[in-house]
């Protein structure tokens, strides 16, 4: 298994440049925040601002739009039907990424929103939370086959019980298998769920756990896969996932590359976690402490260049 370290995590770091302006800096939009969960979108733009994309636009509910307004002004907010209908010009040849599903309940109407994205967005699009469950039906896996063979690069994010849900609609005689293999060859059963699902669905598979796994499906083996083994029990908190989808949400729109985006994301995720409890106690550590110690994990990383 390949592990990633700070030093790793700090060559893939990207830099600004003196000409930069916010759309050379990339655009970030994320499609996110139901009104039951206006919490889980708010963490995700602001997770986004933070990462470093120069430009975040918010598709999303009133509640959530509101919240933005005050915590995070600089965010635009449009209500979600916004979005197809700026689809055409959204990205116009500048880096661009799209996030879809963090604060979705699971729904019709969700499930008519990731798919609008997933068609509409010929540019990186990462599937969180909610959204993630419409990719267990048949529309959604058929949608995620147009993007890949029109390379499109698609990133998904479950947490194991989200990935359950994927996997449960492959052949399960294959996921069997494919699980004593990795028993026999005691590697972890994840690593090749993310393997399998990154496969059978065309998309980088981060499988978050105490452990985090990263598959792109061009790995040859499980052997290959990416993990991440340097998180802490305090990032176990409602909306730690949230933040996540936005920050690797924001390297994409930066215009890394899929698997890059999410090696790096889940490294500051997990190192701000760890400063987070250094600073108060692992026992008290919230989400919105890992949000605020996203900078503090990126000049760690910054420092090591
Ligand atoms: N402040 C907020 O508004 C928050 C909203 N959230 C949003 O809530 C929606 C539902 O997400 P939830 O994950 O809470 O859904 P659930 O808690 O309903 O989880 C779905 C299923 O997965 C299982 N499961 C959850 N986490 C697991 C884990 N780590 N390991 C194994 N099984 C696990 C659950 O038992 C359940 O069967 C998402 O859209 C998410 O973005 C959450 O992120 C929490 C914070
Ligand atoms: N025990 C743990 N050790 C390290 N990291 C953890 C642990 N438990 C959860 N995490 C991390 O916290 C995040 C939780 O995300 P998720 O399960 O989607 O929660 P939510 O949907 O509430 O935001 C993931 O990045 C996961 O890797």
């Amino acid at each position: 298994m390949k592990t990633i370290t700070s030093k790793k995590a700090a060559r893939l770091l990207p830099g600004l440049l003196p000409d930069d302006n916010k759309y050379t800096r990339g655009l970030c939009e994320l499609v996110v925040g139901d009104p039951i969960y206006a919490g889980a979108g708010v963490l995700a733009v602001m997770a986004a601002t933070r990462m470093g994309a120069g430009y975040v636009r918010a598709y999303t509910s009133f509640e959530t739009a509101a919240a933005l307004r005050v915590v995070q002004p600089s965010c635009v907010c449009q209500p979600v039907d916004a979005f197809v209908e700026h689809r055409h010009a959204a990205c116009e040849g500048r880096p661009c990424a799209v996030v879809v599903g963090s604060g979705f309940a699971v729904s019709d109407a969700a499930k008519a929103t990731v798919l609008d994205v997933l068609r509409l967005t010929q540019a990186p699009v990462l599937v969180d939370g909610g959204g993630l469950a419409t990719l267990a039906t048949d529309e959604g896996a058929s949608a995620l086959r147009e993007r890949f063979v029109a390379g499109l690069p698609t990133v998904i994010t479950p947490h194991r019980g989200e990935a359950d849900r994927i996997l449960a609609t492959l052949n399960t005689e294959e996921v069997q298998a494919s699980r004593t293999r990795c028993e026999k060859k005691g590697i972890p059963a994840a690593a090749f769920d993310a393997l399998l699902i990154a496969r059978a669905f065309g998309v980088v598979c981060v499988l978050k756990g105490p452990d985090t796994y990263i598959a792109d499906g061009n790995e040859e083996s499980a052997d290959d896969v990416l993990v991440l083994t340097c998180g802490t029990p305090a990032l176990a908190k409602a909306g730690t996932g949230d933040v996540l989808a936005g920050s690797i949400g924001s390297l994409l729109a930066r215009g890394m590359e899929p698997k890059d985006a999410c090696a790096l994301g889940v490294f500051v995720h997990a190192r701000a976690g760890v400063l987070a409890a250094a600073d108060s106690a692992e026992l008290c550590v919230t989400t919105e402490d890992v949000l605020a110690h996203l900078p503090h994990a990126i000049r760690a990383l910054d420092r090591k260049l």
